[in-house]
């Protein structure tokens, strides 16, 4: 079977924008009647879809990441590079992420990139060519010519109940047991020799894990975006509580942090759930003699994975009470989690107070209200535990005497001299 003959049981859906909904088709046999939305896709310039090839899922990962670099750097002005993705209606991991280009340009300059791409391997592209009747049609030019006489029409299709973009969530941005993390990093060993040194340090967590027992103090994690106030008040909650302050990642993975955040998300989100892992360790072994502060666990793990893997708005987040919300079962769950909740001016005007350079990520919230909504509202979604939303828009003093008043309710704990 030709490659195009597999993917007519796909949905393609293109992303003109984050913030409009995207537009869905298939490929048919017969042609359908005329589809205003579908025109104004493809409108009467040539078009492009490429999906970036790979044996294996670390291989494809990193493979759509080199693509858009590529991509990115080639296209001449007049061609427009749009976020697409392939995938089986409801279809659990069936999405496959890929590029859509409109070429505008007069000198046809996308075709000259692709075939460029096409030569260099490792990338499937269709064309789109409009026929006679208004119709749009799809070909592959990698098929053999017998295969290139079926003809292939463009037609439009409804959107699925779950957006796509939710479908291959579990075990590609968010993990919900160490081994699936752990197997991730194995995997890329080869390419990512750092990766060995994350899996040790895990292992060497795991062996003295087995030797600590019982949790007597509690602990509680303090979560947000960023410049929300985590440092400010997780230094002075320990000093208030006499407590043990840790942080995830932990700080045994700080120079290893920017070689996998420069991976795509599997990887990157592998290192961070590992990360969490470590951080449990630690607070098993401190919080048996001392109250325990965390900066961020997982609440921020999974929250920014699934803001950064759904597209578009925040109405295509999972639903409420997905199992993509739930808690991994494997891993240490803290006592509290409080959410630091400030308005978005306040978070603006702290981070320009700051100063400091920002990761990619920083700025991205910065300029993306969208992506802030969603992280926002995907920490508001994990259950067991839930966590508790604190207003953070006052001064230091009184964010802590109000969370001081939340612990203190929940557990009999004295500030140190009193
Ligand atoms: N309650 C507050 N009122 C006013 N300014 C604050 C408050 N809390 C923290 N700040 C200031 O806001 C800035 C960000 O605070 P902080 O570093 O504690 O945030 P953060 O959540 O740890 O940020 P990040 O996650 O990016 O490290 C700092 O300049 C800090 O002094
Ligand atoms: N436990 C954690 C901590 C952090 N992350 C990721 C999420 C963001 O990309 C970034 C924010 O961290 P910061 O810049 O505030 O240090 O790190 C995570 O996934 N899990």
């Amino acid at each position: 079977m030709s490659r195009l003959a597999q993917w007519c049981s796909r949905v393609f859906m293109v992303e003109i924008n984050q913030k409009t909904e995207p537009i869905y088709f298939a490929l048919s046999s017969t042609p359908s009647a005329r589809n205003k939305e579908l025109e104004a896709l493809f409108g009467s310039g040539k078009l492009f879809s490429v999906h970036a090839l790979g044996d294996d899922r670390v291989q494809s990962a990193r493979s759509h990441a080199h693509l858009k670099s590529a991509l990115t750097e080639d296209l001449p002005p007049g061609c427009q590079l749009l976020d697409t993705a392939s995938f089986l209606p409801d279809v659990k991991n069936s999405l496959v992420r890929g590029f859509f280009l409109r070429d505008n340009s007069v000198l046809s300059s996308a075709e000259r990139v692709v075939t460029h791409l096409r030569q260099k391997g490792s990338v499937c592209v269709f064309t789109y060519t409009r026929g006679q009747n208004g119709d749009y049609l799809c070909s592959d030019e990698a098929d053999e010519p017998a295969e290139r006489e079926r003809r292939y029409y463009v037609t439009p299709a409804p959107a699925p109940l779950r957006h796509p973009s939710t479908l291959n969530i579990i075990n590609s941005d968010v993990f919900y047991q160490m081994k699936d993390a752990y197997k991730v990093l194995q995997e890329c060993s080869d390419v990512i020799p750092e990766s060995k040194a994350v899996l040790e340090l895990v292992e060497a967590q795991q062996l003295e894990l087995n030797s600590i027992h019982d949790e007597r103090f509690p602990v509680i994690v303090i979560e947000g975006l960023d410049a929300t106030g985590k440092t400010t008040l997780t230094c002075s909650l320990q000093k208030a509580l006499g407590a043990v302050l840790l942080k995830s990642p932990p700080q045994c993975l700080a120079h290893l942090r920017p070689r996998f955040d420069s991976e795509p998300p599997l990887i990157r989100r592998a290192f961070y759930a590992l990360g969490n892992y470590i951080t449990a360790a630690q607070i098993a072994r401190e919080s048996s003699h001392a109250p325990v502060i965390a900066d961020r666990y997982w609440h921020s793990t999974a929250a920014y994975a699934i803001a950064t893997a759904v597209s578009g708005r925040e109405e295509n987040l999972p639903a409420v009470g997905s199992e993509i919300y739930e808690w991994p079962h494997d891993l240490l769950r803290p006592s509290m989690v409080l959410l630091l909740s400030v308005s978005p001016e306040e978070r603006l005007r702290r981070l320009s107070h700051r100063g400091l350079d920002k990761t990619e990520e920083e700025s991205q919230l910065e300029i993306n209200h969208l992506f802030r909504r969603k992280v926002d509202e995907a920490y508001k979604r994990i259950q067991n535990p839930a966590c508790i939303v604190v207003d953070a828009n006052p001064s230091p003093d009184h964010v802590l005497q109000q969370v001081l008043g939340l612990i203190r309710n929940k557990y009999n704990l004295q500030t140190p001299g009193h």
